[in-house]
């Protein structure tokens, strides 16, 4: 089983496309979102036995948040629960169909997250990562977990998915953002994420994660690992509707492929070969595509990705 811890949210995605603080607002649609919410979804829609660590609050939002988990077949036993409201994240959408947020997360569920006393059972491999590694007291519940993950053995995962606009001292956050990386077996990033973090896929790599994974948006995506070096394949040309939750899709169709192959390991993942590579990141890009395609973080079944 593959657990993605971190927050779960509603994002307010503008009807017509641009800004809703453009001339005459915008209508802004309610989307089910939030990175490793995201990551949860398209693991249990592409098939990987799937769960979710996270607080859910007990509002309209949140039970629709659960739906959609459940409806998934992911796994909601370690979600707790809170009586204060779901965070809330207002897009923008760029021509390109990039998207930028405004969060309201102030005294909202998620971030009350407590770290649970034990791992889940059965868990093969966790992703961590985005909001809930940022905002406290939770961002240091995660942490918490997500090291004892590594200590017991346990897969672990991490994409920063940085969202600047939430994190006050960037320098701290980059040097917290260091310290996790001998926890971490795969570390998943954008291009503009590793630009404003400031290091290089090298560096990482030497700091221990065994494969370091870069997305370029439309250009695709590279995977770097020792024994490999770098291994890059191109996007899947699509229309773009909006780029929300792209990135979450591809943690989920990258864990997917390595369990797959039976590599949710730092060793495995270290010995994969070239082609395996190949084959894994071609899936991640048709994945991200589909979700592409349409409106808000809609992760894709394995059957759109496979057709
Ligand atoms: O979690 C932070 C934000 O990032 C996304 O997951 C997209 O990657 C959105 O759904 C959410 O608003």
């Amino acid at each position: 089983m593959i657990v993605a811890a971190g927050e779960a949210l509603i994002d307010l995605v503008p009807q017509d496309a641009g800004s809703p603080a453009g001339a005459g607002l915008s209508p802004l649609a309610p989307r089910l979102g939030g990175g490793p919410f995201n990551t949860a979804v398209a693991l249990g829609r592409l098939g990987s036995p799937a769960a979710f660590c996270s607080r859910i609050s007990y509002d309209a939002f949140g039970e629709a948040l659960l739906a959609r988990l459940r409806a998934a077949d992911v796994d909601v036993s370690w979600v707790q629960r809170g009586a204060e409201p779901t965070t809330l994240a207002v897009a923008s959408i760029a021509a390109d169909g990039s998207a930028d947020y405004s969060f309201y997360v102030d005294g909202t569920a998620d971030r009350l997250f407590a770290a649970p006393a034990r791992l889940p059972d059965g868990v093969r491999a966790m992703i961590f990562g985005t909001c809930s590694m940022v905002l406290e007291p939770g961002a240091s519940a995660y942490e918490e977990l997500m090291r004892r993950a590594a200590a017991e053995g346990v897969f672990t995962a991490l994409d920063p998915n940085i969202r600047d606009g939430l994190i006050r001292d960037p320098d701290a956050y980059r040097a917290r953002f260091k310290s996790w990386l001998p926890s971490v077996a795969l570390l998943k990033l954008s291009e503009e994420d590793a630009r404003w973090l400031g290091g290089t896929p090298e560096e990482w790599l030497a700091s221990g994660p065994a494969a370091v994974v870069v997305t370029r948006g439309g250009e695709g995506l590279s995977v770097l690992t020792r024994a490999c070096g770098e291994i890059s394949v191109p996007g899947v040309p699509v229309d773009v509707v909006d780029t929300i939750g792209a990135g979450d899709t591809v943690n989920a169709a990258l864990l997917h492929g390595l369990a797959a192959r039976d590599a949710l390991s730092a060793d495995a993942v270290a010995e994969l070969d070239a082609g395996a590579w190949t084959d894994v990141l071609r899936f991640a890009a048709r994945a991200a595509a589909v979700t592409c395609s349409r409106a808000g973080a809609e992760p894709p079944y394995a059957a759109e990705v496979d057709a």
